[in-house]
């Protein structure tokens, strides 16, 4: 069993990253700037937040953090992304989700100049990632991506069973798992709510992405011998024991399944850092103009 080591994975791009801006500065050119919304105090969202600013720092861009009360109205925050989008010096920003319920968060998505759509939700991007054409990839499918590739990760003609059939992970993910190249070719399975009889998907999968938010929902009878996990849940669990008061639990029982798997990732510490480092890789591609000209 292998773990797959997000973290390090992560700082791998980042140095990389790094690098590129590094002499992007040195032949005069703009230094990358990622600006971020928060709307409201979620705990999460605010440590994933602070998480993506202090990132940027390391990497050399510049950040804009504008947090709001959680009674910020509609009106108001479409009037804060029109203001980011006309900014000449924000090459891209992002929308903390979830927002407060009286917000429509669609309409604030679409509001968002696709341009600057550093976090690909923009339905022009999805449109454009499914058609194959330059886009911003969700940060999350294309974190997982890189894990595949970068441990060298047979996909081609795998059965691929993604659970989770969210906009920004489960359900680009089983699209871009369908592509012909690599990582992807796999023949997909898309499992949610309404699947019947889950387990006797994931006992055929070679590889399984849980995007569900369900805490130990994978359990070890649920899967075959060899097979790839990538736990995408992130769900915090109170814990006494610990000075923050909780724990982040993944989708998977990673005890029980980790002794079956080729590879699995962790949790903490496997895709939540790959969807920063990818982030940042789509701020770089907004200042260097490589998806829009
Ligand atoms: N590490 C990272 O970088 C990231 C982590 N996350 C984490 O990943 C998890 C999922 O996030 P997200 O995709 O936004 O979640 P959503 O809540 O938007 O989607 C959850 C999906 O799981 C499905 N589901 C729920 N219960 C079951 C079940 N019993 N059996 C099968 N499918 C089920 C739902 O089905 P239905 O559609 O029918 O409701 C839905 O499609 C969360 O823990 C989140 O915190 C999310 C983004 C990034
Ligand atoms: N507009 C928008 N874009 C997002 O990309 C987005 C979002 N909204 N809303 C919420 C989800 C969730 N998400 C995570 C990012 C990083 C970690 C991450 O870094 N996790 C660390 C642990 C962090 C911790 O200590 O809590 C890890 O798994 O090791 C997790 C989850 C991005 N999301
Ligand atoms: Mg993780």
């Amino acid at each position: 069993m292998t773990l797959l080591d997000g973290k390090k994975t992560s700082e791998a791009i980042q140095n990389e990253i790094a690098a590129e801006v590094a002499e992007l500065k040195a032949n005069g050119g703009k230094t990358p700037h990622l600006a971020a919304i928060l709307v409201g105090n979620d705990g999460g969202s605010v440590t994933y937040v602070n998480n993506k600013v202090l990132a940027c720092e390391r990497v050399g861009f510049e950040s804009s953090l504008f947090h709001y009360e959680d009674t910020l109205s509609e009106e108001e925050l479409l009037l804060k992304i029109k203001e980011l989008n006309l900014d000449e010096e924000i090459d891209g920003f992002i929308v903390q989700l979830p927002l407060p319920k009286h917000i429509d968060a669609e309409k604030v998505l679409e509001a968002i100049d696709p341009v600057k759509d550093v976090d690909g939700f923009h339905p022009i991007n999805v449109g454009r990632m499914v058609a194959g054409l330059p886009a911003y990839l969700p940060a999350t499918p294309a974190g997982i991506l890189q894990l595949l590739e970068r441990y060298e990760i047979e996909t081609s003609g795998k059965h691929c069973v993604v659970i989770g059939r969210s906009n920004i992970v489960g359900s680009p993910m089983s699209i871009l798992m369908a592509k012909s190249a690599y990582p992807g070719n796999c023949t997909v399975t898309l499992c949610h709510s309404r699947t019947k009889d889950l387990p006797s998907f994931t006992r055929q999968a070679d590889i399984i992405i849980a995007a569900i938010g369900k805490p130990e929902f994978v359990t070890a009878d649920m899967v075959k011998e060899g097979v790839v996990v990538i736990d995408v849940g992130t769900t915090r669990v109170p814990d006494a024991s610990r000075k923050s008061g909780f724990r982040l639990k993944g989708d998977v029982n990673f005890d029980e399944v980790a002794p079956k798997c080729s590879f699995i990732t962790p949790v903490p510490g496997g895709v939540g850092p790959l969807t920063i480092a990818m982030l940042l890789k789509n701020t770089l591609k907004a200042a260097k103009k490589e998806v829009y000209a």
